[in-house]
């Protein structure tokens, strides 16, 4: 099976989970995407729920296939957002950002009460951090903001280099106006600690661990699907 066939299993299963009437958190990426399209699948079958959007991206791809969408103003309390993660491990804990939408997909994860991962098997890890850890944070007193960082990365026993992301030549900026700084680690021995000492930096608005907050993985293997948590 392709990776691709993989991340829309998982994305399939996660549709299963949908039941009519729910409020929905709408993850972004390319397995998200899965879930966007199968769900608006069953939309226009009759299925009736409403998604708020983790991104533009997905904001736009949910209009165009007709899912009804709202606002966490209007709606600030959602039953389940489904979502996915650039790394996985057996706490469940995450690595997202890979497209930088970390931010958005915080808020929205922290405001439903349950968050369920779908990725393909690669995104599992014993040890979260070959993948380079995104951190948001805003262009004013960049300099200091990444020594304050760099400061954090060692207190929690990190070693690595910080990145200011690029796409296409220039600074990449996040729906939100915000700079990416991306930090690769290669390991993150204690997670929660880290997160803790970014949380301290000023400046920066958001990292891309999410700790607490999956309650399942769906995870499809060339063997099958594997779930972790209580999806
Ligand atoms: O900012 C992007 C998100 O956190 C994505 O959910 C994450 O990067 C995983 O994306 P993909 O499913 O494309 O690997």
């Amino acid at each position: 099976m392709s990776l691709e066939a993989l991340k829309r299993e998982a994305a399939a299963q996660a549709v299963a989970l949908v039941r009519p009437g729910m409020r929905l958190g709408l993850g972004t990426g390319s397995t998200a995407k899965h879930f966007v399209d199968l769900l608006a699948e069953r939309v226009r079958d009759g299925l009736d729920v409403v998604g708020v959007p983790t991104s533009e991206a997905t904001r736009a791809q949910a209009e165009r296939l007709g899912v009804r969408l709202t606002t966490l103003d209007e709606t600030p309390e959602l039953d389940l957002t489904v979502d996915g993660a650039d790394e996985i491990d057996g706490a469940l804990r995450l690595i997202k950002g890979g497209g930088g939408a970390h931010l958005r997909e915080k808020i929205v994860a922290s405001a439903s009460r349950r968050m369920v991962v779908i990725a393909d098997e690669t995104k599992l890890v014993e040890t979260l951090g070959r993948f380079p850890l995104p951190i948001e944070v805003v262009s004013f007193g960049l300099g200091a903001t990444r020594r304050a960082v760099e400061a954090a990365l060692a207190e929690a026993g990190c070693a690595g280099t910080l990145t200011v992301r690029e796409r296409d030549g220039a600074a990449f900026r996040t729906d939100s106006g915000n700079l990416i700084l991306d930090a690769a680690l290669g390991r993150i021995p204690d997670p929660e600690r880290l997160a803790e000492g970014l949380d301290r930096v000023t400046g920066v608005v958001e990292h891309g661990l999410f700790i607490g907050l999956a309650t399942a993985a769906i995870l499809a293997t060339s063997q099958g699907v594997k779930v972790l948590g209580e999806p």
